[in-house]
């Protein structure tokens, strides 16, 4: 492909050296902070194609100001800040990465849980200050007890094997998993009241959708057990923050691992106020394993999609053809 002829590939995130490698000099590529919607409005207007990551938010008005745009793909899993059916309608292929990162979350949600069973966040704080306090830092074994997983898709199945490694009973709620599969991983499913009722930990492996939005939220903390420790490493606003930060209060939640916010980047939660909640910013894909597949993965799905290839991780079509381009 002649350089004046190449698509330009607008980047707006940090990713990995391995993604421009793979694009390679058939692409003019160029970056902006797609954080800052001024920023990125002007910037797509010439793109070919856009390279995102979680904080970027790809809706109407960015498509409408993206008059060449063919190709959106999202370096990772959740595609909630993508609106998909706003790009079909503009004839915007999307593509993301769907098992680039799940080793990386999977291990970050254990990361969570450990840390809110053993008050690791808040023991390492303390000792740094000048204090030793073992007896206020007490905690309890996963051995021996139950974990629930909210969504049992490539995440949660990955966290599932991983705490049955710690010998905890792993049951589930997934309406849409089939039971072989729950078998297959030795997890037993359960409606969602069930879990609730008889969970030790929580943690929940949902997208964020219409349908999940809230779904761990005051009705459902109302229902937990007093000792439980809920973790979120899949979307903000899956756990109602409000909702945990007052459970929190009124001791009807012990304790909880927070990776992800309603609104990101956030440097305020209710849930900051509580030593017993461990958070940590967005951080379940950020190891460099992930990110060089996430970066590799988006990139060849680019390569592919430019040379009139089918695109094996596009959810909205198959290649620019499909999208009339
Ligand atoms: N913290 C991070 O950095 C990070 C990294 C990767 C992914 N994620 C998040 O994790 C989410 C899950 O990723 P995944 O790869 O496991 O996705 P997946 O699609 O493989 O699994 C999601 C599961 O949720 C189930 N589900 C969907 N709606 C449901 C509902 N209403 N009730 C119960 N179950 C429902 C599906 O049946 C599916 O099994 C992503 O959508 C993304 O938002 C976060
Ligand atoms: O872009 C990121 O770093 C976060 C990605 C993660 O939340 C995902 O859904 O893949």
């Amino acid at each position: 492909m002649p350089r004046s002829h190449a698509p330009v590939v607008l980047v707006s995130e940090k990713l990995s050296d391995a993604t421009l490698d793979v694009l390679g000099p058939d692409f003019v590529v160029r970056h902006c902070d797609g954080a800052d919607r001024d920023a990125l409005l002007d910037a797509v207007v010439d793109a070919d194609a856009l390279l995102i990551r979680s904080a970027t938010k790809v809706d109407a008005e960015v498509l409408a100001a993206a008059g060449r745009l063919r190709i959106v793909a999202r370096a990772g899993v959740g595609l909630d800040n993508v609106d998909v059916a706003a790009a079909t309608d503009a004839g915007v292929l999307v593509v993301n990465a769907p098992t680039s990162n799940i080793v990386s979350a999977a291990e970050m949600a254990v990361g969570l849980l450990l840390a809110t069973a053993r008050n690791i966040a808040p023991a390492n704080s303390a000792l740094k200050d000048g204090e030793w306090a073992r007896s206020r830092y007490a905690g309890v074994e996963l051995a021996g007890k139950t974990v629930g997983v909210v969504g049992l898709g490539r995440i949660g199945a990955l966290v599932a094997e991983r705490l049955a490694a710690f010998r905890m009973k792993v049951v589930a709620y997934d309406p849409y998993v089939k039971p072989e599969r729950a078998t297959e991983l030795g997890v037993e499913l359960l409606d969602l009241d069930s879990l609730l009722e008889t969970s030790d930990f929580v943690t929940v492996h949902l997208p964020k959708t219409p349908e999940t939005i809230g779904l761990i939220g005051e009705e459902a903390l109302r229902k937990v057990k007093p000792s439980v420790r809920i973790v979120n490493a899949a979307r903000g606003g899956i756990v109602d923050e409000t909702a945990l930060a007052l459970a929190l209060k009124e001791g009807r939640v012990a304790g909880a691992g927070i990776d992800v916010f309603e609104f990101e980047p956030t440097v305020e939660s209710p849930l900051f106020d509580f030593e017993s909640v461990v958070v940590t910013p967005h951080l379940g894909a950020s190891t460099s394993e992930a990110q060089e597949k996430a970066g590799v993965s988006v990139a060849t799905s680019v390569r592919l999609a430019f040379a009139g290839e089918p695109v094996p991780d596009a959810v909205n079509g198959s290649s620019l053809a499909d999208m009339g381009r």
